[in-house]
C-alpha cells in the first residue's frame, strides 16, 4: 500500500535499499514467490509500435494494421494552400481501395485535434496507412505555425517528409522554411509531390518547378539530385477521376516513400543514455542513481560514464532493477535504478545522464532553433533581446543559458526576438551538460515555459 503512493522510482530505489528486500526480488524473479508484478511496470516497456505512441501519438482507433511490417513516420509540409490536406485525404483514399488504410476525407484531417505539447498547443491530424513494405503514421498540420511547432518540440516526430509543392506557383517562402527547419531537426530524406498538375498545361513549365525544386534540396544539403519528385494532382485523386496523374501517382508517392526513405534506428539500437532523476545512498551497496532509460541497452557489469556539471567519471553497473526486480539488463522505456562501482552520493545527481562510455559528450555553448512561446501559448507577453538568461531543461537537468545572435548575424545589437518567433541563437550555459545535434530542450523563466528548441550544431564541448 505504502510503496504504491511512492513515484516509481523510488520504489525501485527503496527496493534496492534494503538487502533483505532484495534477496526476496531475486526469489521474485525466479518466479517462487509474490503474485504478478504490479501493473504500473508495464507502463514504461515500449513494445515494437508502442514506442511511436510514447513520441506523441496516440493509439490510432483502428488496429486492422499489420504490427509486423516497419513503421515510419512521415508527415506533408509546404507552403499554405498548396494541397498538404487534399494530398493526406488522397492517400487515405487511394490505398482504403486497397484496404491498406481507412479512408479520412478532407474535413476530418482539417478538423485536427489539439494537442498539448510542452505547454504549446499543436493543431495536427494522424492519419495512417500501410504500403506493400511499410506502416506509415503520418501528419499533417492546418497551418504553418503549427508546423514550426510540431517540428521544433517533436510533438510527433517526423522521420521523413513529403514536401508538396503546387505547380501553379512553384517554391514559396514556407516551401523553403520547412525545407530549412526540416534538415534543422535531422530529416535527411524527402519525397517532392509536385501537386495541382491539373493546371498546368504547359510541359515545359512543369520542368522548370522540377528543376528549381531540385536545385532548392540541394542548397539545403538533401539529395537534389536522387530525391524523387512526383508530379500528380491531390485532387483528381481524391475526386476519383484522371487516375494518369490522380490514383497512379498516389501509388507511385507511396513507392517512392517505400524505397528512398529510411528507417531510423531504433531507441534499442542506439547506444545507452539514463538521465538521472533521483540518487540514493544505500549503506552496505553503494549509490543508486534512478531515471527513466532514453535510449539503449544496458547490462549488469558494463561500463558506463557519467556526464555533466564538470563531471566525467567512469563507472560500472554492479547492480539493475526495473519492473520490481532486480535484473541483469534494463533498455529504453525502463523505469530503472542503477548501482554503480565505486561512487559517492556527493559525486552523481539529477541531471547527470549515466551513458555508454563515449557514445556523447558534454557541451557548454550550441546554436540551436528555437520557437518562442506567444503570451497566449502561455509564454512571454514582451519580447526579449540577446543577453536574455533563462533556464534551460534538457532531459533532468537546468541549467541557466545566455541566449546570443550567431556570429555573422546583421544589427544583432538592436535584434529583438518576439513571442511566436522561429529563431536561431546561441545557447552559453552556465555548466555543461551532455548533448548533441538533435537533442531537444525547453527555455522556463519564473517557472513557466517560455520556448522550446533543438539543438542544431555544437559550438563548445567542455
Ligand atoms: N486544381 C487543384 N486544386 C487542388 C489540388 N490539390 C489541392 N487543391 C486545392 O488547393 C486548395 C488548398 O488545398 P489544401 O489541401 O487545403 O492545402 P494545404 O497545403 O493543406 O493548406 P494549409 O493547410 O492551409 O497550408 C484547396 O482548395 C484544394 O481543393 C489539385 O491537385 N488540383
Ligand atoms: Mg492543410
Amino acid at each position: 500500500m505504502f510503496k504504491a503512493q511512492l513515484p516509481a522510482t523510488r520504489v525501485i530505489a527503496r527496493r534496492l535499499y534494503s538487502s533483505r528486500a532484495t534477496q526476496s526480488l531475486y526469489s521474485c524473479a525466479r518466479g517462487s514467490v509474490r503474485s504478478p508484478a504490479p501493473a504500473a511496470s508495464s507502463l514504461c516497456r515500449p513494445v515494437g509500435r508502442s514506442l511511436v505512441f510514447a513520441r506523441g501519438y496516440a493509439e490510432p482507433a483502428s488496429s486492422k494494421f499489420s504490427r509486423a511490417k516497419p513503421h515510419l513516420n512521415i508527415g506533408t509540409i509546404g507552403h499554405v494552400d498548396h494541397g498538404k490536406t487534399t494530398l493526406t485525404a488522397a492517400i487515405t483514399k487511394v490505398l482504403s481501395e486497397k484496404g491498406a488504410a481507412s479512408f479520412t476525407d478532407y474535413s476530418q484531417i482539417d478538423k485536427a485535434p489539439e494537442e498539448k505539447a510542452r505547454g504549446i498547443t499543436i493543431n495536427s491530424a494522424h492519419v495512417e496507412y500501410e504500403s506493400d513494405t511499410r506502416h506509415y503514421g503520418h501528419i499533417d498540420c492546418p497551418g504553418h505555425a503549427d508546423y514550426i511547432k510540431n517540428m521544433i518540440t517533436g510533438a510527433a516526430q517526423m522521420d521523413g517528409a513529403i514536401i508538396v509543392v503546387s505547380a501553379t506557383d512553384g517554391q514559396m517562402p514556407q516551401t523553403r522554411e520547412h525545407l530549412l527547419l526540416a534538415r534543422q531537426v535531422g530529416i535527411k530524406k524527402l519525397v517532392v509531390f509536385i501537386n495541382k498538375v491539373d493546371m498546368i498545361a504547359d510541359k515545359e513549365m512543369l520542368e522548370l518547378v522540377d528543376m528549381e525544386m531540385r536545385d532548392l534540396l540541394s542548397t539545403y544539403n538533401f539529395d537534389g539530385e536522387n530525391t524523387p519528385i512526383i508530379l500528380g494532382s491531390a485532387l483528381a485523386a481524391l475526386e476519383g477521376r484522371d487516375p494518369a496523374i490522380g490514383a497512379d501517382k498516389i501509388n507511385e508517392l507511396i513507392k517512392a516513400c517505400d524505397e528512398w526513405l529510411e528507417i531510423p534506428p531504433r531507441d534499442l539500437e542506439k547506444p545507452f543514455l539514463l538521465p538521472v532523476e533521483d540518487v540514493f545512498s544505500i549503506s552496505g551497496r553503494g549509490t543508486v542513481a534512478t531515471g527513466r532509460v532514453e535510449r539503449g541497452v544496458i547490462n549488469k557489469g558494463d561500463e558506463v560514464e557519467i556526464l555533466g556539471f564538470g563531471t566525467k567519471i567512469k563507472s560500472v553497473l554492479t547492480g539493475i532493477e526495473a519492473f520490481h526486480k532486480e535484473l541483469d539488463r534494463g533498455e529504453a522505456g525502463d523505469n530503472m535504478g542503477a548501482l554503480l562501482r565505486g561512487i559517492k552520493r556527493e559525486q552523481i545527481k539529477r541531471g547527470h545522464v549515466i551513458v555508454a562510455p563515449g557514445s556523447i559528450k558534454a557541451v557548454k555553448k550550441f546554436q540551436a532553433q528555437i520557437y518562442v512561446l506567444t503570451k497566449d501559448e502561455g509564454g512571454r507577453y514582451t519580447p526579449f533581446m540577446a543577453n536574455y538568461t533563462p533556464q534551460l531543461f534538457i532531459r533532468t537537468a537546468d541549467i541557466s543559458t545566455r541566449l546570443s545572435w550567431p556570429e555573422d548575424t546583421a544589427d544583432a545589437e538592436e535584434k529583438m526576438v518576439m513571442p511566436g518567433d522561429n529563431v536561431e541563437m546561441v545557447c552559453t550555459l552556465h555548466h555543461d551538460v551532455a548533448g548533441e545535434v538533435g537533442s531537444r530542450f525547453t527555455l522556463r523563466e519564473g517557472g513557466k515555459t517560455i520556448g522550446t528548441g533543438i539543438i542544431t550544431k555544437i559550438l563548445e564541448y567542455a
